[in-house]
């Protein structure tokens, strides 16, 4: 596909401290939060204006899935809004809890597991054409998404390695150490179509949010919830990449793990890259291997076909550079750029200065803080403000996409719609593909065009039900 739709879903973590009385549990402190969301939408599965959905399923992981966009820049400053519009939901929670006698404070974290050891995710969504075999397509991918941890996980503390699922399949044994992914111990199978207790790498489930005669939804649900926007652009720029050569028809089924669960959980466990992996036809090859193997496969075709956006470069180079990190085991040509290696940098800075353990405690701690979304508290926000971590975008296009949908999907449209549904007092509701007003249920847009930008139908929607054409 020469342009592709693209979308990521972030579940996000809540915790509240509460130093003097009945700590209020999380599910009673996401209900404060969405609080000011029902009461705009009547629900607490809402649109919002940037074209993203704003939702709390049962329990208490807020979600925020972007809107469509086509542009690798455009998905990163979505889902950087979404922290944001987050951030004025736990600020507004703050003060409601406040009023009613309820004096902690909430931390909304964007990261990949809570200390009772439950994971939630980071959901990667990628436009493909219903003509490419998924079956190929997903064993094409998937040793470069066991391996991706390399160059896009956020690295984690972990301070007791026997309290993991499947301990006794790590090379560490028990000893406290520092792993490149929060997500990769809690991977429990590698294609299937169930989403929460057998989590699988790649979720197969057909819904494509389009014509599905002509796309699938390809559903990555493998990857660490990154705060890093240039590990971001790797991650999402490679595997976008990756998705072009397979489309081209290039095979790149030649790498099939033997046992893809145990790999995802050896290779997160050694900062070399350097453990052996089992393939399926018995020969084996490292994380590290692997990972070049995809780097080579995509510098060929890039040289083949040419760039096909402006940070193609940018994202091939901090590839190269961050496998050649790992294979040199020096970390400072990426430790502004790559989450595990910036907070490994920082942590065993802070560890040599306070003479630290990975079993200490306050490195776990640290751990959590980096992944607050509050940007005056939240570690990696503070490195970022220092310089120590990199960035491609402005505040300002981030504040941008806060209220503004990406130019170049069917957002546009939804967008369009609820600022006039809003505007004239009329409720609605609606999903990835349709815009209904509910007292005008025969009008209903339909638009499984995820491309459409032409935003003179819902015009004509609201001039109908308004008698503004009459
Ligand atoms: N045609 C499309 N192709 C690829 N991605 C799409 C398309 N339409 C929408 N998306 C993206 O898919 C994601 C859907 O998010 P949503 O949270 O609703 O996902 P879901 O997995 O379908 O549902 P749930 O999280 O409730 O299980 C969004 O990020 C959106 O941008
Ligand atoms: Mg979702």
């Amino acid at each position: 596909m020469d342009t592709r739709i693209m979308g990521v879903e972030t579940e996000y973590g809540l915790h509240t401290v509460h130093p003097t009385k009945r700590p209020l549990a999380p599910d009673e402190v996401a209900r404060y939060m969405f609080k000011p969301v029902v009461a705009w939408g009547n629900s607490s599965n809402v649109f919002i204006p940037n074209g993203s959905r704003l939702y709390l399923d049962v329990g208490s992981h807020p979600e925020y899935a972007t809107a469509e966009t086509t542009r690798v820049d455009e998905l990163i400053a979505s889902d950087a809004a979404g922290d944001g519009i987050m951030h004025q939901l736990v600020t507004q929670a703050q003060q409601a809890m406040a009023d009613d006698g309820f004096d902690g404070q909430v931390y909304l974290y964007r990261n990949n597991a809570d200390s009772q050891g439950n994971s939630y995710g980071s959901h990667e969504n990628y436009m493909i054409e219903r003509t490419t075999q998924y079956r190929r397509l997903t064993e094409a991918l998937l040793p470069f998404l066991v391996t991706r941890q390399l160059i896009a996980g956020n690295g984690v503390v972990i301070q007791d390695p026997t309290a993991l699922p499947l301990y006794n399949e790590l090379p560490t044994g028990a000893a406290p150490h520092f792993a490149f992914s929060q997500r990769a111990d809690y991977m429990h199978e590698a294609v299937s179509s169930s989403s929460t207790r057998a989590r699988p790498m790649i979720n197969t489930r057909d819904e494509p949010h389009a014509d599905s005669s002509k796309y699938r939804r390809l559903h990555v649900i493998v990857g660490d919830s990154n705060m890093s926007q240039t590990t971001q652009l790797l991650r999402f720029g490679a595997t976008e990449l990756l998705l072009r050569l397979i489309e081209s028809g290039k095979p790149l089924t030649s790498l099939q793990l033997a046992h893809p669960v145990r790999a995802i959980r050896q290779t997160s466990h050694d900062l070399t890259g350097n453990t052996p992996l089992e393939l399926a036809d018995g020969r084996r090859m490292t994380a590290l291997e692997i990972q070049e193997f995809y780097y080579a496969q995509a510098t060929e075709f890039l040289a083949r076909n040419g760039s096909h956006h402006d940070y193609v470069n940018q994202m091939m180079d901090l590839w190269a550079r961050t496998l050649q990190a790992i294979s040199s085991q020096n970390y400072s040509g990426i430790d502004t750029e790559i989450d595990w290696a910036i907070k490994h940098k920082f942590f065993s800075a802070y560890s040599a200065k306070n003479n630290l353990t990975w079993d200490s405690h306050r490195l776990v701690q640290l751990d959590m803080s980096y992944h607050d979304i509050h940007p005056q508290r939240g570690l990696f926000h503070l490195l970022q403000k220092r310089g120590a971590a990199a960035r491609i975008l402005t505040d300002a296009q981030v504040q941008a996409a806060h209220d503004n949908p990406p130019r170049t999907t069917r957002a546009l449209l939804r967008h369009r719609f609820i600022e006039a549904a809003r505007a004239l007092g009329l409720d609605y509701s609606m999903d990835w593909t349709h815009m209904k007003l509910n007292d005008h249920p025969m009008q209903t847009l339909y638009v499984r065009d995820a491309f459409a930008t032409d935003v003179s139908i819902v015009d004509e929607l609201f001039a109908k039900v308004t008698g503004a054409d009459r």
